[in-house]
């Protein structure tokens, strides 16, 4: 069964090579009103794309459609790639954590799929090795959305759909988050859609920033992140300043 691991479905191996996700919406409509409107954009492989816009714009109904948890559009979204089915495993982090409360953060890692290596690593890497046997419901929003983060990463997803994955965190933690994720990704391409509010995070993560207009959100330009903008700060914050300006 295909779909979100996060939401979840089980994880597992890879079934089918996820190459692209093409979307095409030319309206989603909520409770009788337009929350999106013209949004072309692919998704290829080993490409992490972030997705900017004002809030309510319409960023975590995009990801829903994505996620293929919400199938009523006038437009077409969908995957892909050799054997790759409707929707793919997906490694999802939602905007709250979804996490099971009742269960611990090792038995949350291990109902959604994770593989058990992989989970114990990221767990270790992502501060939460002292947390692994806690219930969830007795983490910090912090803790929680880290594990959230874990979860979506050790999921042996085919593409990864993250919806602020660093809200939440302080600086410390934003930071170790973001390392991760950027090695993970490095370890493992796969097709990568970020939500993010914030320009310089999808500067410093992102192959293309997509800018959204205000709700009903449309696509309002598609950016390529030039190469070498991630290693020198002085071009990051250029490139930032510079999208600040074509967003206005
Ligand atoms: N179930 C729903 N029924 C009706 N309207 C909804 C529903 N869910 C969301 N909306 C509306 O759709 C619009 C887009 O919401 P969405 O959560 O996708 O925005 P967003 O860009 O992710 O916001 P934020 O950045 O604040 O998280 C908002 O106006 C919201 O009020």
């Amino acid at each position: 069964m295909g779909g979100p691991a996060a939401a979840g479905a089980p994880g597992g191996a890879v079934e089918g090579v996820v190459t692209r996700l093409i979307v095409d919406i030319r309206e989603k409509r909520l409770a009788g009103r337009p929350v999106l409107g013209s949004l072309a954009f692919s998704l290829d492989e080993g490409e992490v794309t972030a997705v900017v816009g004002p809030s309510g714009c319409g960023k975590s109904t995009l990801l829903r459609l994505v996620a293929g948890l919400d199938r009523g559009v006038t437009g077409t979204v969908r995957w892909s790639g050799e054997g790759a089915r409707p929707v793919p495993n997906l490694g999802v982090v939602f905007q709250q954590p979804r996490l099971l409360p009742w269960r611990t953060v090792r038995q949350n890692l291990a109902l959604a799929g994770a593989d058990p290596v992989e989970g114990e690593r990221l767990l270790e890497r992502l501060g939460l090795a002292a947390q692994a046997d806690v219930w969830a419901s007795q983490l910090s929003l912090g803790m929680a959305r880290r594990l959230a983060l874990a979860r979506a990463l050790a999921v042996d997803a085919q593409a990864l759909l993250l919806d602020e994955p660093f809200a939440s965190l302080d600086e410390g933690n934003q930071r170790l988050a973001r390392a991760v994720l950027a090695e993970q990704l490095l370890r493992r391409p796969v097709p990568t859609l970020l939500i993010t509010h914030d320009l310089a995070e999808a500067v410093a993560l992102a192959h293309r920033v997509l800018v959204l207009s205000p709700g009903p959100a449309r696509l309002l330009f598609d950016q390529a992140v030039p190469p070498g903008v991630r290693t020198d700060p002085a071009l990051a914050a250029a490139t930032v300043a510079a999208l600040r300006d074509l967003a206005r």
